[in-house]
């Protein structure tokens, strides 16, 4: 038996746009909440959210069978992260602070068994392999990892050429909050100088053969990157969707009791 087909990449892959939402609560329980909305990934954040590799974990637990394909966010590109999240049972893995293709050819290689990678063939005892009982794992597994890396920084972007020739990069991901700090803007993606480079890399990306993809937090903002081409799509983060609505709740009884 080959490993789990992977729909996320093979949407991707053939051009489909993929609607998405981030997910910081670090929970299975919130998480599952989130899948019940339909959208087609569900990020599983490592890298600002309190995660570790419990709680990822759990949370694919969760995901496993319904509709929201889990896209696994490391909290920085090193092989033995990648290889861990991997082994638990993730295939799409996002990383952030991608700046040279030599990074990116590194995360290949650590996404990818031998002869292609390094990735150590240990599933046998892994999550990913049902603990042995997909025997064609090891062979298999190469063709449905996804790998998508975050360009978020000047020297990113000056790179970005160079990251698109990368064979096995599945996309690229704008991170506009890092991408805006690292331009001079603290807090302030839609600075237009930052729009200006969020607009052409979406541009550059999608007439690659990589996915672009990237996170909107404001109806404006994420109307504007679907409009300039983004493919995978992020419209929310879930702890942000919760505690406005928390705010507004208080606030309209405050205001009336
Ligand atoms: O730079 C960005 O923007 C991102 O990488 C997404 C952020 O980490 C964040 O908004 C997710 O909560």
């Amino acid at each position: 038996m080959p490993a789990p087909h992977n729909p996320f990449k093979a949407a991707l892959k053939a051009g489909k746009k993929q609607l998405g939402v981030w997910s910081s609560f670090a929970h299975p329980y919130p998480i599952e909440m989130v899948a019940t909305a339909g959208f087609d990934w569900v990020v599983i954040d490592g890298e600002h959210a309190p995660n570790d590799l419990q709680t990822i974990t759990s949370q694919l637990q969760v995901l496993e069978g319904k509709h929201s394909h889990a896209v696994v966010r490391i909290p920085t590109g090193n092989d033995w992260l990648v290889k861990q999240v991997l082994d638990a049972g993730a295939q799409t893995v996002l990383v952030p602070m991608v700046d040279t293709a030599e990074q990116a050819k590194a995360l290949v290689r650590a996404m990818r068994y031998p002869p292609h990678g390094i990735r150590g063939a240990g599933a046998a005892g892994a999550r990913a392999s049902l603990f042995g009982a997909i025997e064609d794992y090891v062979q298999t597994a190469n063709d449905e990892v996804c790998l998508l890396v975050q360009v978020e920084t000047r020297l990113g972007m000056e790179n970005l050429d160079a990251i698109l020739d990368v064979e096995g990069v599945d996309g690229v991901f704008i991170g506009p909050a890092d991408l805006a700090a690292d331009m001079g803007h603290p807090g302030n993606s839609a600075a237009e100088d930052v729009k200006a480079a969020i607009k052409d890399m979406l541009g550059r990306i999608s007439e690659s053969d990589k996915a672009a993809g990237i996170l909107g937090v404001s109806q404006t903002a994420t109307q504007e990157y679907a409009d300039w081409g983004a493919q995978f799509l992020a419209v929310g983060v879930d702890v942000g969707v919760f505690a406005k609505a928390m705010r507004d709740l208080e606030g309209h009884w405050r205001a009336r009791i």
